[in-house]
């Protein structure tokens, strides 16, 4: 068993009284040695469900079990856990042994068992040459590691992340984004990792949680999540580009489903020619890559990725766009849920 939680419920009051439902009628299950990631945009309730899996938040309904224990009203020091933050937290005064070792010298592990096992998580993390060192002698990445080494020689039943890599640059983000996942694989540990960034859900999930306003929208695995978005909003939420999401009367229908097409399944026309025919407002180059912002008759805005090297028209030119039909997606309204 990894983690479970049931029907969770969590609601603020605002200063003005108001309440603020953070989380209502979560239900999220982690299997054993899975990496669930939970993304979302800001204020969407991510972080307040890692906050209460870790006992730091009570819920207001629900229940929580990790490692098959009912952990619902358990102390944080109780839960078998082990929290990453962004902001690292780690000791000033202590060098990055006494640091990694503090947990465990605080439960009274004995010190053969702590040398052995800060060796172990030093090595695994590259920290090994800094271990005498302060943390205001590491660089970000080394400090973010550090808070893993320490987490892991807990051995916990499971391991939860919000935001770790927030304040690093980004090739460091990258870097660490790898160890984290190998470092979890290593493990066979469960673990929970908050995000915004849904490029980093995506190169790290087995499985993804999408919420949105405190609930839940899709939980699936990358592929599917892009495959298949159950909503309008994962379609715009998920993907390097938003999907183009084309009401009705853009097709020149009265009625029916939004239409959803990813930039990268549209091909350019012929002006007059395809699905849709517009004039090009902008083009963004990156690289093999090329994006075009088009802007229909209708206003409808759509963005059409290509091949750099494919004859990229002008700003202020007419094209016409098409798609093969079998990649259109469709939705009941701009937001709203699958319905093909
Ligand atoms: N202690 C609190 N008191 C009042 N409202 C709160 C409190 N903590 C969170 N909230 C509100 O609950 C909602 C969910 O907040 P939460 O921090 O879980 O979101 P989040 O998805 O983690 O956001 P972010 O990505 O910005 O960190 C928000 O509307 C937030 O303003």
């Amino acid at each position: 068993m990894g983690i479970a939680i049931h029907g969770a419920h969590k609601s603020y009051r605002s200063r003005r009284k108001q309440p603020i439902t953070a989380l209502a009628e979560v239900d999220l299950h982690v299997a054993r040695g899975e990496l669930m990631v939970v993304v979302g945009p800001s204020g969407s309730g991510k972080s307040t469900l890692l906050r209460a899996t870790a006992g730091l938040e009570a819920l207001d309904a629900g229940r929580i079990e990790i490692g098959g224990r009912d952990v619902t009203t358990a102390a944080p020091g109780d839960r078998d856990i082990s929290l990453v933050f962004q902001d690292y937290a780690l000791f000033p005064h202590l060098t990055v042994t006494e640091n990694i070792a503090f947990g465990q010298r605080a439960r009274g592990v004995p010190k053969t068992q702590i040398t052995t096992d800060v060796a172990q998580a030093a090595a695994m993390l590259g920290l090994t040459a800094a271990l005498a060192r302060y943390p205001r002698e590491l660089s970000g990445g080394e400090r973010q590691r550090v808070a893993l080494a320490r987490a892991m020689v807990r051995r916990p039943k499971a391991f939860l992340l919000d935001e770790p890599l927030a304040n690093l640059d980004p090739d460091l983000r990258l870097r660490t984004r790898v160890e984290i996942r190998e470092l979890q694989r290593r493990l066979g540990v469960s673990m929970l990792y908050v995000t915004h960034d849904q490029t980093e859900a995506l190169a790290l999930g087995d499985r993804i949680a999408v919420v949105r306003a405190g609930r839940i929208e899709q939980v699936g695995t990358p592929d599917e999540l892009y495959a298949r978005p159950s909503t309008a909003f994962i379609a715009r939420f998920i993907g390097t580009l938003p999907m183009n999401l084309l009401p009705p009367e853009a097709l020149g229908r009265e009625s029916g489903p939004v239409t959803g097409i990813r930039p990268e399944r549209t091909h350019l026309a012929q002006a007059g020619h395809g699905h849709l025919t517009g004039r090009v407002a902008a083009v963004e180059p990156s690289g093999e890559e090329t994006v075009l912002h088009v802007v229909c008759p209708d206003t409808t805005r759509i963005l059409v990725r290509v091949p750099s090297s494919a004859g990229v028209p002008r700003p202020g030119s007419e094209t016409g766009i098409t798609w093969s039909n079998a990649d259109e997606h469709h939705f009941a309204s701009a937001e709203g849920p699958r319905t093909a």
